[in-house]
């Protein structure tokens, strides 16, 4: 499913300070075929025990069809209202406040199908480094959770026009994406190049994360903290609109299928052999999500 969708302006306390730069690592994966694959698998478990949060370069997703996405959506948001909401259904939607749905030209469609497609493939290696990382079999452990033809995998591109002008925020911050976890396994974004991400550490202190439009942005979900007993965390994130300019961004959600069963894997229990979440199916996990808000603990009714 694609999903475009405009940013959903919310005020929350002007922090005393701006916040530091985010020390993101970035692994090359490019390396991984070769020699290098063993350092790109551990620098992969690190960024994910650290901070649930990397990009990855040598990605293999080719820029050309990278910018054409991003172009077209930029084209679409860009469009009248009326003929954004214009039409309706899936797979394909444009999901304003109110979540009214529209088909958007088919060009664009079979664009960010060909993009959504070209990302799994790179999430999918990526998880495949991430299992070989913590020693766990089979390869596909994590890999095949995302590439099922029933995985409940979503593109979705967010919009966030300007923000007004600071004098006009009454000493407030405008968020366009409230601080949240992802639910799914992992996430795979990028933006235009335009800044207003920003991640929380362990401490949960927020850290801007500088926009690289070369990489992608890899976020461990909470099913990936379950899948590792804890190990690796889901990272607390927020979109923050401040900039002049618009910000487009595209991620890619890889969620397992609805039936799935998801416990931690018996290779990553340790030695005590406990194991922090119950076992529960996707689809029970995402309806206990929708009965909240998007900034609440989702994992905590699942903990053992
Ligand atoms: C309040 C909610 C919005 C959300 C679904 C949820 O119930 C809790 C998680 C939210 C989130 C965060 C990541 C993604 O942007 C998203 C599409 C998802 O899968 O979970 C959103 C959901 C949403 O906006 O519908
Ligand atoms: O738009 C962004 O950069 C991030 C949005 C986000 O975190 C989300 O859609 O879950
Ligand atoms: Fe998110």
């Amino acid at each position: 499913m694609v999903v475009l969708a405009k940013a959903e302006l919310e005020q929350i306390a002007l922090p005393a300070a701006a916040p530091p730069t985010a020390d993101v690592r970035a692994v090359d994966l490019s390396a991984a075929p070769g020699a290098g694959r063993a350092a790109a698998a551990r620098a992969l478990v690190a960024a994910c025990e650290e901070q649930g949060f990397f990009k990855v370069t040598g990605h293999g997703v080719p820029q050309e069809l990278v910018r054409a996405v991003e172009a077209a959506a930029a084209g679409f948001f860009a469009l009248p209202q009326a003929e954004k909401e214009g039409g309706a259904g899936e797979p394909v939607g444009y999901a304003a406040a109110a979540a009214s749905l529209s088909e958007p030209s088919s060009p664009l469609r079979e664009l960010l199908e060909e993009y959504a497609a070209a990302v799994r493939r790179m999430a999918c290696g990526v998880l495949e480094l991430m299992a070989e990382g913590l020693g766990i079999e089979p390869a596909d452990a994590l890999s095949r959770l995302v590439a099922d033809a029933e995985s409940d995998n979503m593109l979705r591109v967010n919009h966030y026009p300007p923000a007004p002008r600071p004098e006009q925020q009454a000493g407030r911050l405008l968020t366009g994406f409230g601080e949240h976890t992802d639910p799914q396994i992992i996430s795979v974004l990028r933006s235009n190049g335009t800044t207003g991400l920003e991640i929380a550490g362990r401490d949960g202190a927020w850290a801007a994360v500088p926009p690289d439009t070369d990489s992608f942005f890899i976020n461990v979900g909470d099913a990936l903290q379950v899948l590792t007993n804890g190990r690796f965390r889901s990272v607390k994130h927020r979109v923050v609109v401040s900039s002049e300019r618009s910000r487009v961004s595209m991620i890619f959600f890889g969620g397992p299928p609805p039936g799935e069963r998801l416990a931690p894997l018996p290779q990553l229990l340790g030695d005590g052999g406990r194991s922090r979440y119950r076992e529960f199916t996707w689809k029970e996990y995402k309806s206990s999500s929708h009965k909240g808000r998007l900034v609440d603990n989702r994992l905590c009714h699942f903990e053992n």
